[in-house]
């Protein structure tokens, strides 16, 4: 009998992370620091509802490790947001920032809440108090957070907005992903589906594919996987599938993507307005040649990896794919492409963007895509060569590419 499957988010990256401090020859000191963040961050933020009444909710901020400079990562609004989900997503952050190289350690937060229930003045109220909640432990030179699921620039706007009047002065540079004329960088918004195309390229290059050939499942029509879509179907490649919280649609003669990004709604759905649907993880086990997860945690598991049909799965998500699904995946010869290293445009531009408010000037896009193209090209050749020469699977070289520096500077700076 296959024993239950632990979907403990971050009871896997631990075991990953031990993985990869192992065969870099790193003490098990370095791995008992590295294995949690630094400091999380517990808060409960009153709120009042339209109908008066005052709701609390609960937060988090995470932040992984600050060794290389500050932390860095997105906040999420969801129902499922708990305190080790979001301590493994400050784990990847750390990893993730390693593999692009960029000054940052890894932080990640969220608030259990459902934004689809809540009306704009109410969400805007949450944004502001989550802001004071964490205010003591963020700030432009210590923790600069970022959208991830379910908040996007207009929140970003409400956030630096109560910063800033908290500290008194303008301070764009405490968040990024920000609406372009309140500092915002060109390019943030679609930044995280540009990386993953990118890193589609490299591995259908290594697979001697081209994109105009392919047909793509896509999971999640939120900003990753909806932007993704619209670049694939520019692009000549074929989108079969796609899917929301809801469902999913899926023709093997490809989808009309212009419709369905015109109908979509701010969070991301489509599928309700289609009679016929299949369900999300039906979507995952069709016919086609890539496979990019772009919604949410534990959805290829060892139940369904040995179903799944692509010969490529590149992970906009955070955390789609378990350990056990990564072997099965691997042993069958498909190519997986890790969230890490995958869905690491988003912080590379948000870099970009923090760069740009500290220093007062900006970029052109056309500059921004040429930097991102560059870094996310260099990362990906980092890691699949650690692949090939350690002889190790995508994602344990991914970890051993992004934990390296970080155990370094940790090392220089004595605390191991
Ligand atoms: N937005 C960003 O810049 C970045 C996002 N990511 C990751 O990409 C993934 C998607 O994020 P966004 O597109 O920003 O979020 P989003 O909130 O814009 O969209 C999420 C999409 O996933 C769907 N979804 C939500 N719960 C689901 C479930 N239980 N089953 C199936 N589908 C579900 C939603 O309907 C929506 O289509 C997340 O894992 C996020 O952490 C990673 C790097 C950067
Ligand atoms: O843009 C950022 O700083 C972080 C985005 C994020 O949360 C992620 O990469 O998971």
């Amino acid at each position: 009998m296959i024993a239950i499957e632990n979907l403990n988010v971050l009871d896997s990256t631990q075991i990953i992370i031990g993985e990869a401090i192992k065969k870099l020859g790193y003490s098990t000191e370095m791995y008992e620091l590295l294995k949690e963040p630094l400091r999380v961050l517990h808060v409960r933020i009153p709120i009042q509802m339209d109908n008066q009444k005052v709701r609390i909710f609960t937060g988090y901020r995470a932040q992984h490790n600050d060794s290389i400079g500050p932390t860095k990562g997105g906040i999420r609004f969801h129902p499922d947001v708990n305190e080790d989900e979001v301590k493994a997503l400050s784990i990847w952050m750390s990893l993730k920032c390693g593999i692009v190289d960029l000054p940052f350690g890894g932080g990640k937060g969220g608030v259990i809440c459902d934004p689809r229930e809540m009306s704009f003045g109410e969400l805007e109220r949450l944004s502001r108090g989550y802001v004071r909640a964490i205010s003591q432990i963020v700030g432009p030179n210590k923790d600069i957070p970022a959208p991830d699921v379910m908040t996007n620039s207009q929140i970003m706007a409400w956030m630096m907005d109560e910063y800033s009047r908290i500290r008194e002065f303008d301070s764009p540079g405490f968040i990024t992903g920000k609406p372009i004329v309140l500092g915002g960088s060109q390019g943030r918004e679609t930044a995280t589906a540009q990386g993953v195309i990118i890193m589609i390229k490299q591995a259908l290059k290594i697979r001697g594919k081209n994109l105009n050939e392919a047909s793509v499942v896509i999971q999640g029509f939120g900003n990753a996987g909806s932007y993704l879509a619209q670049f694939l179907h520019e692009s000549g490649a074929k989108v079969v599938g796609i899917s929301d919280v809801y469902g999913a649609i899926y023709d093997e003669d490809g989808l009309d993507i212009p419709s369905l990004l015109d109908r979509r709604d701010s969070f991301g759905t489509v599928t309700k307005l289609f009679s016929k649907t299949i369900t999300n993880q039906q979507v995952l086990e069709q016919k086609c040649d890539i496979l990019v997860p772009a919604a949410i945690e534990n959805q290829i598991t060892q139940e369904n990896a040995a179903k799944i049909q692509a010969g490529i799965i590149v992970e906009a998500a955070n955390g789609p794919t378990t350990i056990e699904a990564t072997n099965i995946l691997t042993d069958r010869g498909v190519l997986i492409v890790p969230d890490i290293l995958a869905n690491a445009g988003g912080v590379v531009v948000s870099y970009f963007e923090w760069v740009q408010n500290n220093q007062g000037y900006y970029w052109s896009e056309a500059e921004i895509e040429s930097k991102l193209q560059d870094r996310m090209e260099k990362a990906f050749d980092n890691v699949y060569n650690v692949h090939e020469t350690r002889g190790v699977n995508m994602r344990l070289a991914a970890y051993m590419v992004g934990v390296r520096k970080m155990a370094e500077a940790s090392h220089l700076r004595g605390w191991i």
